[in-house]
C-alpha cells in the first residue's frame, strides 16, 4: 500500500491561536485551554502499559531507522508503525509504511501526531552524533538536549513506553577503557556525550519519579552496508569498505591503533527489537551497555587486504575526530544486558564483520547498476 506523505504531514493543524499570556488581555474568568492532544499526566504514577501497538519512530531516516522501522513493522504490522523525519523520504520509504514529517523540536506537532494516531511507544533516533556536534554545537544542543527533552516529556505526559539510543559517546576521558561497566565514571567532554548522560538521567528520573517505561541501550559504533552513517566518529569503519571497493585506497582520520568498540548494524537492530519489546519484569534497569567486536583501524585494514585485495592500500591523517575516540571505550561489559533480557549478538569477530559488508556492499552496488 502507498502511503501518501501530505495525507500523514501535519497540513491541516487545529487552528490553534496562542493566547497571550498577560492577564491584562484576559477577561475575567477566561479559562486558558491547551489544545485537545495536550495533556499533563493523564496516568497514574506506577502505571506502564505491558504492550505497545503503534510505534512512532523520530529521526527515522539516518543509518538505523529504516532498518528498525522494517524489523518492528513485521511484528507490529506494517501500518503500525510511523516512521518520522525532518527530511523528506524517498518513494521506497514512502511504500513501506506511514511517514510524517517531524522536526523533534516542535513538541506540539509531536504531541499530535501522538494523540490523533494512538501511538503508544516511541523509539527517539533523531541527533547529531558526535563529529557533527563539535563542529555545530548550538544544533547539538538544540537536536540532542531540547529534543530529548521534548520527547521524553511527551512519553511522560501520555504514558508512552520510550526507548532512546544513548551511546558509548556517554563516556569519557576519565572512565575505564576496556570492559567499561554500566554504572562507572561518566564525564564526557563532548556536547554529544553531555546529551547523552543528561538523557540518561532524565529518563531513569521519569521512571523512579512517574513510573515512565524508559529504556536505553549505550550502543557501540554501529557497522551498516547499505545505509550510510551520520557523521560520527566511527564512521570510518563504514567509509573504508567503500573506498576500498570503489578505489582500493582509503585515508583514515584515526590513528591506526585507536580500538574502538563496534556491533553490525542486523545485531543492533534484532537486539533493540527485543529490548524494546521485552517484558518490563525483565529489565532490572533502564540503562544497559551492549557490545559486539573491538578492532583498530590497522586489523580492520588488514582483514580487508586479506577478504578483498592485497592491493588496497590504506594511509592515516588523523583530525579533529581522534580527540573524541580517545576518550570512549575499547570494549564495553555487558554482562547485565545478556542476563537480564538475553542480549546475543552473532557477529562478533572482524573476519566475519569484513565478509559480511563487503557482501552487503556488493551485492547493492550489483544491484545499483
Ligand atoms: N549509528 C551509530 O553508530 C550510533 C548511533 N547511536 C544513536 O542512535 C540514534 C540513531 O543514530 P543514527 O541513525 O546513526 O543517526 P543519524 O545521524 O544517521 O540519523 C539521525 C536522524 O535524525 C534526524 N534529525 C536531525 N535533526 C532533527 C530534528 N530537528 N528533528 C527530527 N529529526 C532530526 C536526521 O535527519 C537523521 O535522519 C542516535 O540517538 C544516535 O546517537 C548511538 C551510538 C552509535
Ligand atoms: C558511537 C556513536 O555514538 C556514533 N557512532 C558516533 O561516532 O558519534
Amino acid at each position: 500500500m502507498l502511503y501518501e506523505l501530505s495525507k500523514l504531514r501535519i497540513l491541516k493543524f487545529p487552528i490553534h491561536r496562542s493566547i497571550p499570556f498577560s492577564s491584562n488581555a484576559l477577561s475575567p474568568g477566561t479559562e486558558i485551554r491547551p489544545p485537545f492532544y495536550v495533556s499533563k499526566n493523564l496516568f497514574s504514577t506506577t502505571r506502564q502499559q505491558q504492550t505497545v501497538n503503534r510505534v512512532l519512530i523520530t529521526g527515522g531516516l539516518g543509518q538505523l531507522g529504516r532498518g528498525i522501522a522494517s524489523s518492528l513493522r513485521s511484528k507490529l504490522g506494517d501500518s503500525n508503525v510511523f516512521l518520522s523525519d525532518i527530511k523528506d523520504p524517498d518513494s521506497e520509504t514512502l511504500k513501506q509504511g506511514p511517514f510524517v514529517r517531524l522536526d523533534i523540536i516542535d513538541k506540539e506537532s509531536i504531541e499530535k501526531t501522538v494523540f490523533e494516531n494512538k501511538i503508544d511507544g516511541v523509539i527517539h533516533l533523531s541527533a547529531i552524533l558526535s563529529a557533527l556536534g563539535e563542529k555545530h554545537p548550538q544544533k547539538a544542543i538544540e537536536v540532542n538536549i531540547r529534543g530529548a527533552e521534548n520527547i521524553l516529556d511527551i512519553a511522560k505526559n501520555h504514558n508512552l513506553r520510550i526507548f532512546i539510543p544513548s551511546s558509548m559517546g556517554a563516556f569519557g576521558p576519565s572512565t575505564v577503557k576496556d570492559s567499561t561497566p554500566d554504572l562507572t565514571i561518566m564525564r564526557p567532554n563532548t556536547l554529544y556525550g553531555i546529551a547523552k548522560v543528561y538523557m540518561e538521567l532524565m529518563g531513569e528520573y521519569y521512571n523512579q519519579k512517574n513510573g515512565l517505561d524508559f529504556r536505553s541501550l549505550r550502543y557501540p559504533g554501529i557497522i551498516s552496508g547499505d545505509t550510510p552513517p551520520g557523521g560520527g566518529t566511527t564512521d570510518y569503519a563504514v567509509d573504508i569498505f567503500h573506498a576500498a571497493i570503489e578505489k582500493n585506497q582509503y585515508t583514515c582520520f584515526l590513528k591506526k591503533d585507536t580500538y574502538l568498540a563496534m556491533m553490525y548494524v542486523d545485531d543492533c537492530i534484532s537486539e533493540t527489537i527485543k529490548f524494546f519489546l521485552a517484558p518490563r519484569e525483565q529489565l532490572s534497569q533502564c540503562v544497559y551497555n551492549v557490545d559486539a567486536i573491538s578492532f583498530s583501524p590497522e586489523e580492520l585494514s588488514n582483514e580487508i587486504k586479506k577478504q578483498w585485495s592485497p592491493e588496497f592500500e590504506i594511509s592515516y591523517k588523523p583530525d579533529y575526530r581522534q580527540k573524541i575516540a580517545d576518550t570512549w571505550p575499547r570494549s564495553m561489559c555487558d554482562s547485565k544486558a545478556r542476563s537480564d533480557w538475553n542480549f546475543y549478538p552473532k557477529l562478533t569477530s572482524t573476519s566475519s564483520l569484513v565478509s559480511k559488508m563487503l557482501s552487503v556492499i556488493k551485492r547493492r552496488n550489483e544491484y545499483e547498476k
